[in-house]
């Protein structure tokens, strides 16, 4: 058979209604039809090509995406394209670019912390992006420790206006996306001082280059923080470097829905809580997570439809060799990956769901959820953006040495993500901030304030920390209840040890920074038991379509007892469940894989992925590969001439040297 059959009979094989499911993957019909419409358009505008983007100088590169994202605003107005085609555009574009924090951070900041007359003044500039903004909040010294940061805005009762100022090296900011060749606006964190007074960090919206020329303006220094992890990849961005030199601006760049700062120089607090200062990175967090589903999709697409492609050992008398998809050990590294993809793509449903709840609560003053929506959005981000980083990287070792090919897109995938891990909050210091909420949650369990959203389960703690798992038999693994209890158990016994621990601390802060890893790891624990159980909400729901459920069953059923196994020292030691359980549930987890092989190419199928989107010549829907790989490699500018540059400086001599050798 050739290597370009192979997928069309994988096809053949699928046990559900692919057309189904690609809506349910899209979350709508509506949805699915503007993502299936503005993929074949950006697939089919020359403008948006991406297949030599490895291969561009650091310059090239940047001056490529200004081009793109240029073409990208012409077609957005031309076509006029609504708010969420134009996202779907941004996303089959597929650069990162300054229009990500303009859209994505320096608008939501003004929203979420202007007051009324501030938006007014600014949103519809920034929205006919006349003004180009940016999110300049991690300086040189201070990124995670946002109280820690260093530039000062201090008022001047004179003038009616916040002098800027960089006071120290590491006060320079440091990072922001957009800042370094392009933002002509952004907002800026910075100490509010008023009369020697420290009020802590604020948002301030400060211009930086001229309108006419694009030059810094006096007092800004302003430029591009250097060469970024791998090629093509993030170096596409402009992150910045600023200094400011006592520059000055106006009181109302203020942005004062938290607190305000009268004439005379009074400072005032609204009713809202200071938290909300923070409110951009909930925003930007929650949306990270779907972008995981995203990430972790596309990279498992590429390796299903090549380990079906390629053949290794297991010829029978001169048959076909074993496609690599069938090897157990394949089945057991790519599938639980697939099932993760489609796992957070309903958590991040659901996520999306909490915090439009609590954008309409804050809007009516209601501050209660706030903190289950940063614990949530947190938490989150930081398992979700772990997860797809390795899992990318799996991936990439899942298709062997070709998946070492720039061309197999997987090199360029990893280096473009892995910042995930990073930005908007490193991972580790974001569990930490889910941990303290979950032992709050724990010092207040039987004050007769009952936990609710996320944390209901605590309520259940008394039962929790003494059930015994009922599984018998490995399909006993099956029982949506079964999964969810064994779940919870270990979340809560994990949460509650470590209350139990701290308690010992007369100082808790100390207690927590020594306890701080297993505190990590029970909030990791939490986090994944939201996934699950989103998982099997997702399944309550009414799915049309043959077979779609039953597919969708399956995979949960994988994503749980994955994580069970992963995580069998933690279900056990907690006494969640026992050995032989745990053995029963790898067993199942066998079956599983091999209950869903045959649906696994229709299963990527459904996330509907151009080629172009995908970039990859392992990930093609025609599963052509080699022919592909074979023509690739000649359009590499080695391959341009036969004989090399250099060779004549550098190869000939030593070739040459027995010659001079053998006359000496
Ligand atoms: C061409 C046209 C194209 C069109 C395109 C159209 C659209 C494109 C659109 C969009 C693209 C969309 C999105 C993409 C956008 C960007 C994504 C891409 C790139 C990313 C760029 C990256 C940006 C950044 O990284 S910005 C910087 C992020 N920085 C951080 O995350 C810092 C992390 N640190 C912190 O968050 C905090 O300092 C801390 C760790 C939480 C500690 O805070 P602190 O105050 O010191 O401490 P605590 O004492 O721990 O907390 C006090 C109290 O507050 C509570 N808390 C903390 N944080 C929050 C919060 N965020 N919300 C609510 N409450 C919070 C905390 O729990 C505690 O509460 P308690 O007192 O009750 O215990
Ligand atoms: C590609 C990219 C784009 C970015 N874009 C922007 C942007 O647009 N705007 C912007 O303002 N910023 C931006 N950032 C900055 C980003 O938000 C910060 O880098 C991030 O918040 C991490 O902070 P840090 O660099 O200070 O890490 P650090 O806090 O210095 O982390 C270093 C190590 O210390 C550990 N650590 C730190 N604190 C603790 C603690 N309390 N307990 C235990 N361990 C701890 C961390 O886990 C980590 O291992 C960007 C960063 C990157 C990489």
């Amino acid at each position: 058979m050739e290597a370009v059959d192979y997928l069309a009979e994988e096809r053949r094989k699928a046990e559900f209604d692919v057309e189904e499911m690609k809506i349910v993957w899209a979350g709508s019909r509506h949805a699915y039809e503007i993502s299936d419409r503005v993929s074949r358009l950006v697939a089919s505008d020359p403008v948006f090509r991406k297949d030599n983007r490895t291969m561009l100088s650091r310059k090239d590169l940047f001056k490529d995406t200004l081009r793109k994202a240029a073409h990208a605003w012409k077609r957005i107005i031309e076509l006029r394209l609504s708010e969420e085609e134009a996202k779907t555009l941004r996303f089959y574009v597929d650069q990162p670019a300054y229009t990500d924090l303009h859209w994505g951070m320096f608008i939501p900041a003004i929203k979420g912390q202007g007051t009324e007359e501030q938006q007014q003044k600014w949103l519809p500039m920034a929205y006919k992006m006349q003004i180009i903004g940016c999110y300049a909040q991690t300086e040189l010294g201070h990124g995670s420790n946002v109280q820690g940061l260093e530039t000062t805005a201090k008022f001047d009762p004179q003038t009616d206006e916040f002098v800027i100022h960089s006071p120290t090296l590491t006060s320079s900011k440091w990072w922001p996306g957009g800042l370094g060749k392009v933002s002509t606006h952004a907002v800026v964190y910075a100490r509010l001082i008023i009369d020697g007074q420290d009020h802590g960090v604020h948002g301030f919206i400060v211009q930086l280059r001229s309108l006419d020329d694009h030059s810094p303006l006096p007092g800004i220094t302003v430029g591009d923080v250097g060469m970024k992890f791998g090629s093509g990849a993030y170096n596409s961005m402009d992150n910045g470097v600023l200094r400011f030199d006592h520059v000055r601006i106006p009181r109302n760049q203020m942005l004062m829905r938290v607190s305000q700062v009268t004439r005379e120089g009074k400072y005032m607090q609204s009713d809202v809580p200071r938290q909300l200062v923070y409110g951009t990175m909930v925003y930007v967090r929650q949306t990270i997570v779907s972008d995981a589903s995203r990430a972790l999709s596309r990279a498992v697409c590429i390796a299903t439809r090549y380990s079906a492609v390629r053949r290794q050992f297991g010829s029978q008398n001169g048959g076909p060799e074993t496609q690599v998809i069938n090897y157990k050990t394949q089945q057991s590294r790519l599938f639980p990956l697939l099932a993760s993809a489609y796992a957070f793509k309903f958590v991040g449903e659901w996520l999306k769901w909490l915090y439009a709840d609590v954008t309409q609560r804050l809007e009516a003053n209601d501050f209660s959820t706030l903190p289950e929506a940063h614990a949530c959005t947190a938490g989150l981000k930081s398992v979700t953006t772990s997860a797809t980083a390795d899992a990318i990287e799996e991936c990439r070792k899942l298709c062997g040495g070709h998946g070492y090919l720039s061309s197999s897109g997987l090199p360029e995938l990893f280096a473009v993500y892995i910042p995930a891990c990073t930005y908007e909050g490193d991972n580790i210091v974001l569990l930490l901030q889910v941990a303290r909420f979950l032992m709050k949650t724990v010092s207040q369990l039987g004050s007769g304030k009952n936990p609710v959203g996320t944390t209901a389960y605590m309520g259940r703690v008394e039962h929790l920390t003494q059930c015994n798992c009922e599984v018998q038999r490995a399909e006993d693994w099956l029982k949506p209840s079964v999964i969810l209890e064994a779940f919870e158990a270990r979340a809560a016994r994990m949460s509650v040890a470590c209350a139990k621990s701290l308690s010992k601390f007369s100082n808790p802060e100390e207690g927590f920074a020594e306890l701080s890893a297993d505190l990590v790891e029970a909030a990791v624990a939490h986090c994944q038991l939201i996934i699950v159980s989103k998982f099997i909400e997702k399944l309550q729901q009414d799915i049309p379509g043959k077979g779609v459920k039953r597919q969708l069953e399956t995979l949960c059923n994988i994503y749980a007892l994955y994580l069970l196994h992963k995580h069998l020292g933690d279900f056990i030691s907690t006494g969640s469940i026992s050995p032989k359980q745990g053995a029963l549930a790898n067993e199942q987890l066998r079956l599983l894989y091999s209950q869903v092989r045959p649906s696994v190419i229709a299963l990527v199928d459904a996330f509907n992925y151009t080629d172009h989107y995908l970039g990859s010549i392992l990930g093609c829907y025609d599963g052509n590969v080699y022919q592909k790989l074979y023509d690739e490699a000649w359009k590499d500018p080695l391959n341009e001439t036969v004989v090399p540059d250099g060779y004549h400086e550098y190869i000939r001599p030593i070739l040459k040297q027995h010659i001079r050798n053998a006359r000496l």
